[in-house]
């Protein structure tokens, strides 16, 4: 018992950003459904550190979701400890103890019949804020998920598409400030890019909330990108490996682990490396007041360069081909629109992902505001593979 309240100590100091995250310990869990024979959980200990985002990865079935559950007893364990910010979860009331932790799920579970600023102020409610408070706080959560006060608070669920009822979910889970906050497969049943955003978002969040965060997924990706620390789980969740994504990619603790982080673990890398990592490269510039020929000039007489046209704001619009500036009247309407763009927090995979939508063979990258910063070159991004390919290797053969 000493050594977990110590470890709190040190988890509450190096990952609390506003003072109040938790360590949570799970001691011997076991879960049994019914008379069945087998656990469904079995025996499960693990501590999960304070202001740290740990994610459960496993094949389906493997009780991802039921230990996630008991944390906040919308299951019961059959037996064993679960403490949580130090406190004994099993011997507090169900429902304050629900109320006290944010839960977010894939299903999204909003409300139909209230408004989306009626759902965001559902646990507040419960927990007797008067109202200017709980409004105060609902226009702080859309504003803290992205969502424009004005357009959003009234609206009803089915009048917003599936990634803003994501958006909504997660505020909603946020609403009463819970220091833990519990996410089954939340961005599960979006597409991919509003996947990707919706997990910007979420590290974006976290970095300034520092909550204790426990997110199941069936993604290993996600993991990766997502999580602190990794649990890897097997059957009855057996702990197969528990730590930091790098360590898991570069030292896979067995087989089943080593078949879960799947091919390619160097391109999976590039998910812990950010733009701001490596250095831009730049490509000639002009502005949409700028003629064609000015931009051309700038383009040089290299073989496939590509021109990049920024609007009166230096956001990136269009790429252009001396070719294509040469037949052009207006830089407003020449070559193609740029498809995607990143900025210096996304991953590397995200800039890859960009490079790959776009012809010209890079990623444009921009500022805060969406002005133009730099590009990152399908040439460098295959120089850190190769780079990150070497690093493993050398890391394989230290273990053998
Ligand atoms: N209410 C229940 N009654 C009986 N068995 C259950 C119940 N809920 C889950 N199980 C069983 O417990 C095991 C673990 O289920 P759980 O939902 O925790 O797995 P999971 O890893 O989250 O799965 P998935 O990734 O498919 O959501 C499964 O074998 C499941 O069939």
């Amino acid at each position: 018992m000493s050594e977990s309240s110590s470890t709190a100590g040190a988890g509450a100091q190096s990952g609390s950003r506003d003072g109040d995250s938790v360590e949570i310990h799970l001691d011997e869990v076991t879960k049994r459904y019914g008379n069945q024979s087998a656990p469904a959980v079995d025996s499960v200990t693990m501590t999960i550190p304070a202001g740290e985002t740990v994610v459960f990865v496993g094949p389906s079935g493997c009780g991802k979701t039921t230990t996630m559950k008991m944390i906040n007893r919308l299951i019961e364990p059959t037996s064993g400890r679960i403490t949580i910010g130090g406190r004994d979860a099993l011997s507090l009331n169900p429902d304050e103890l629900r109320r006290s932790i944010g839960y977010a799920i894939q299903q999204v579970g909003l409300f139909p019949h209230l408004t989306v600023g009626e759902n965001i102020g559902v646990v507040p409610g419960l927990l007797g804020w008067d109202k200017a408070r709980i409004r105060a706080r609902t226009e702080e959560m859309l504003d803290l998920v992205g969502l424009e006060v004005g357009e959003f608070i009234g609206r009803f669920p089915r009048q917003l598409s599936g990634g803003q009822q994501q958006r909504i979910g997660v505020a909603r889970a946020l609403a009463a400030d819970p220091p833990v906050l519990l996410m089954d497969e939340p961005f599960g049943a979006v597409d991919p890019i509003t996947r990707g955003n919706l997990q910007d978002e979420l590290m974006r969040l976290q970095a300034e909330l520092g909550k204790t965060i426990v997110f199941v997924t069936h993604d290993f990706d996600e993991a990766v990108k997502l999580g602190d620390r990794i649990a890897v789980l097997g059957d009855q969740s057996r702990i197969l490996q528990y730590d930091t994504p790098e360590a898991i990619l570069a030292n896979p603790a067995d087989d089943t682990v080593a078949g879960f982080v799947g091919a390619g673990a160097s391109l999976k890398q590039l998910t812990l490396l950010r733009v701001r990592d490596i250095e831009l490269e730049e490509v000639p510039t002009a502005t949409v007041e700028e003629t064609p020929e000015a931009l051309s000039a700038r383009l040089g007489s290299r073989q496939g360069a590509v021109g990049l046209v920024l609007d009166r704001r230096r956001r990136p619009i269009r790429w252009a081909t001396r070719r294509e500036l040469s037949r052009a009247g207006t830089l407003a309407t020449v070559g193609r629109p740029v498809a995607d763009s990143v900025d210096r927090a996304s991953t590397l995979q995200d800039a890859l992902e960009a490079i790959l939508t776009d012809d010209d063979g890079y990623a444009v990258v921009t500022r805060s505001r969406g002005e133009y910063a730099g590009v990152v070159g399908i040439d460098t991004l295959m120089a850190t593979i190769r780079q990150l390919r070497e690093q493993h290797e050398g890391d394989d053969g230290a273990t053998s």
